[in-house]
């Protein structure tokens, strides 16, 4: 029971120990991040973040969810905002969102220009915006994906809510076929399908409207940020480490994203999408994923209704900037003293088990010592202190089994005092105490050690002797009938008057056929009222076949 303690508190110190320290520490996190859009090479940096591992070296079990596929969208801002994904890629029109209140916060600019263009066939002879405004222009719904597409026609003063806006079908057919004019898509993209077809085309840029937008960026909710700034950082780290193994092996990742992420893409394909995107980031110059507080702000001021001026410090909780997040000393304090408290929770469990555990011990020991004591007690004969009957039962028991297993031989010799009635009658009963006493301690002071003497009734001993034949116990029976008769008693430790008494001995061995443990108890028992009979003072000894002989009687005492 003990044991069953020990190991139940120990078991909930290892376990407190992992729930607290181990585990958090031991568990990738999973973080969904909702893309904007088809796997392409548009998200080679995430692929490669995730392929090469620097996802699960900061910590991290990345979902990437893929959109626009079967022509079903997935705004990336709702997915954040809703907590469906914890990260996301959108484009400047982002900061309208969060402008509008949606707790949104722009982590890096992947894309240092947008890569949206709207994109007409030559031979319809749409040259720039003015040329659209009757037209039917195919668009991403919401609007907020589009917005620089929109912009360039209201910096021309043409209201976007008066253009023929159709939804998207995701495909640039209604295009080719002149069912729309003007198609909303990826300068990294369309244009590959429309040369490959051999179809000439027109770009009409927002650029060329002085419209400069940010293209993807890595966001989050404000809400992932306020609770996990490490997380936030580590995740933006890991995906910009992504971005510039991406564009530093363009070959490799184009390799990956066709394997894995978009089959359905050709080689070439993704090799004109990597080169449009290397245009549109320019990592040679500038650092993958750097956002511009000023630009921020222009783009802002451009998509705001009526191009009003926005404060330059409504963005600050918008624009993301690490060192704002970094550890304070406050936060340190905060860990250490939650640490410590867990740790000293931890001692005083410890040491309360402890003292559990030392209590235990020590009724154990005095519960077993008390068992002891009634083992002795219930073994030993009170007024001797030599072992009592039961306790010869025993020993012989065992011994038969050892003559049993091993035919080990063993005698035994039966001890009862002579006319000791008299002793009782004549000098009283503590002086017969006395003289039990003296004749159990001289029979103890000349048996081997290896011998068991009991006193098994009132004035009747017995003696097993292991390893011993007949003619040795005979001999050993001899020595103490002298040391017995020979030498006179103290009727107390007061007086010196002497008294002279005498015994019965009867002797028998183990036999070969004896079925019992108490046989040569039995026959032992027998010779020895054969000695009594035949006039006390004798030593008889019973062979196996229960012939009496007289090994010496009085006279040769
Ligand atoms: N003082 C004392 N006497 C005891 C004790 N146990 C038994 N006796 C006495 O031992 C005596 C045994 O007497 P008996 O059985 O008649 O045998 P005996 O007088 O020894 O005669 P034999 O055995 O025939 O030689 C009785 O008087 C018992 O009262 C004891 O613990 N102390």
């Amino acid at each position: 029971m003990e044991k069953d303690i020990q190991i139940a508190g120990f078991r909930w110190i290892v376990f407190l120990f992992i729930f607290c320290f181990i585990n958090p520490l031991a568990a990738a996190e999973h973080v969904v991040v909702q893309l904007k859009w088809v796997n392409q090479f548009q998200f080679a940096g995430y692929y490669a973040a995730l392929e090469k591992g620097f996802y699960k070296a900061a910590g991290f079990d990345v979902e990437l969810r893929p959109n626009g596929y079967d022509g079903a969208f997935v705004s990336p801002v709702d997915a954040v905002v809703s907590g469906k994904a914890q990260y996301g890629i959108s484009n400047s029109g982002l900061v309208l969102d969060y402008l509008n209140g949606k707790p949104v916060v722009a982590l890096a600019a992947t894309l240092q220009h947008s890569a949206v263009s709207w994109i007409v066939l030559e031979k319809s002879g749409i040259r720039n915006i003015h040329d659209m405004a009757n037209k039917r222009l195919m668009t991403v719904f919401p609007l907020s994906e589009s917005l620089e597409l929109l912009e360039p026609f209201r910096a021309e003063g043409i209201a976007p809510e008066k253009l023929n806006l159709i939804q998207t079908v995701f495909d640039l057919q209604p295009l080719i076929d002149g069912k729309v004019d003007a198609y909303d898509g990826y300068v990294t993209n369309e244009p590959f399908l429309l040369e490959q077809k051999g179809i000439a085309y027109r770009l009409i840029d927002p650029r060329t409207y002085g419209i400069d937008f940010y293209g993807d960026v890595l966001f989050t909710s404000q809400n992932e940020l306020r609770d996990h700034p490490e997380r936030v950082a580590a995740f933006r780290k890991a995906s910009m480490d992504g971005w510039r193994y991406a564009m530093a092996h363009p070959e490799e990742i184009t390799d990956l994203i066709l394997n894995k992420y978009a089959p359905q893409k050709t080689r070439e394909h993704l090799r004109y999408e990597a080169k449009a995107m290397w245009d549109l980031m320019q990592p040679e110059i500038i650092e993958i994923g750097h956002m511009n507080p000023g630009r921020w702000l222009h783009i802002a001021e451009v998509m705001v209704e009526h191009k009003r001026l926005i404060d330059d410090k409504a963005l600050n909780s918008f624009i993301y900037n690490e060192e704002d997040y970094q550890p304070d000393l406050l936060r340190y304090l905060r860990i250490a003293t939650i640490a410590s408290i867990i740790a000293l929770l931890l001692a005083g469990i410890a040491t309360w088990i402890y003292r559990i555990n030392r209590r235990l011990t020590r009724e154990i020991a005095a519960r077993e010592a008390a068992e002891q004591q009634l083992r002795r007690l219930s073994e030993t004969d009170a007024l001797t202190g030599l072992a009592n009957r039961r306790a010869f039962d025993q020993q012989l028991h065992k011994e038969f089994q050892r003559f049993l297993r091993y035919r080990h031989t063993f005698s035994i010799v039966m001890i009862d005092i002579d006319l000791f009635k008299r002793i009782n009658d004549t000098y009283g009963h503590p002086a017969g105490d006395h003289v039990l006493t003296e004749f159990a301690w001289r029979l103890r002071d000349h048996i081997r050690k290896t011998d068991i003497l009991a006193r098994i009734g009132g004035e009747e001993f017995a003696i097993m002797l292991p390893e011993t034949y007949p003619w040795e116990a005979k001999k050993r029976t001899l020595l103490l009938q002298q040391i017995i008769s020979k030498t006179p008693f103290k009727l107390s430790d007061t007086t010196d008057t002497p008294v002279m008494i005498t015994a019965s001995f009867g002797i028998s061995s183990v036999a070969e056929n004896d079925l019992i443990a108490d046989a040569a108890l039995i026959r032992a028992d027998t010779a020895l009222y054969e000695a009594k009979n035949n006039g006390r003072n004798q030593v008889i000894l019973f062979n196996a076949d229960r012939k009496p002989v007289l090994v010496a009687d009085k006279t040769t005492a």
